[in-house]
């Protein structure tokens, strides 16, 4: 299982070794009693999608370094230090941010289902735009590392079009538009579970940090 190669002196370990790594941790883009109907069932509609392969369920943790392959290599702290993932902060579920992963790697795009809880409220019974922007940052961030390794945000513009309630189910939808050298330019619409409601749509500029493998490189080398 443990298959590693050398890229510009950097150690990566597999697709594979990183999932049975991160498996340590607990999941928390899985459902919970706080999801509601309409979550689970948007949930359930991308699980099925995935049993072709089309679609990737991405397990979500409450430390950003539990999400990169070959973590003790691209740690730069050697300490585990006590920090958390910005919109894996609460320990109630339900109050904050609820929300799980899809990747599809032949599109490069990444869906987000997202319920946003009580504790992120801006006008009253709607979601604050921080926290819309949050989860876009997230959705287009983690569709960015996939095909392009570590990246930062240089970039995110956001139209805010309808408010989101709290307590509902969106869904935002992520794909990289470009590539140009270190830069990865992507977009993004949150839109209602039926459609008929876009809440807000983004352009993002990301860019590459270094040259290691993409997580598509390594899956595609399996
Ligand atoms: C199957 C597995 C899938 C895996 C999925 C994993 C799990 C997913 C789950 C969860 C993921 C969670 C994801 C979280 C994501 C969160 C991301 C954030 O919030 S990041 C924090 C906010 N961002 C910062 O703090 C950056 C601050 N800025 C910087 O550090 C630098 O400015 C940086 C690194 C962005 C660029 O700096 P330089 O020195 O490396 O590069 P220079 O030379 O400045 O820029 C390179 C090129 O880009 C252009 N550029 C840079 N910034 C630009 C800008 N804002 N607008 C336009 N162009 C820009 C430049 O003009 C240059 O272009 P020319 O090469 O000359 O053509």
């Amino acid at each position: 299982l443990l298959k590693t190669c050398s890229l510009h002196g950097i150690s990566t370990f597999s697709f594979q070794t990183w999932l049975s790594q991160a498996r340590q941790s607990k999941d928390y883009a899985l459902p919970n009693s706080s999801w509601s109907q309409g979550m689970m069932d948007l949930y359930s509609r991308f699980l099925e999608m995935c049993k072709d392969g089309t679609w990737k369920r991405i397990p979500s943790y409450s430390n950003s370094i539990d999400h990169i392959p070959g973590k003790a290599f691209w740690c730069v702290c050697k300490e585990r230090k006590e920090t958390r993932l910005f919109p894996r902060n609460m320990d109630t579920e339900g109050v904050g941010f609820e929300y799980a992963m899809f990747l599809n790697p032949s599109e490069k795009r990444m869906v987000c289902l997202f319920q946003p809880g009580p504790y992120l409220e801006g006008h009253p019974g709607f979601a604050h735009g921080g926290s819309t922007a949050t989860i876009i940052d997230s959705t287009i961030g983690g569709c960015a590392i996939f095909v392009a390794g570590r990246v930062m945000t240089a970039n995110l513009s956001i139209n805010y079009r309808n408010p989101i309630p709290l307590g509902s189910v969106v869904l935002v939808d992520s794909k990289v538009d470009q590539v140009e050298g270190r830069k990865v330019f992507l977009s993004c619409q949150v839109r209602s579970i039926d459609g008929q409601t876009l809440h807000a749509e983004a352009t993002a500029l990301f860019i590459r940090l270094d040259s290691t493998k993409s997580l598509q490189q390594q899956m595609s080398s399996q």
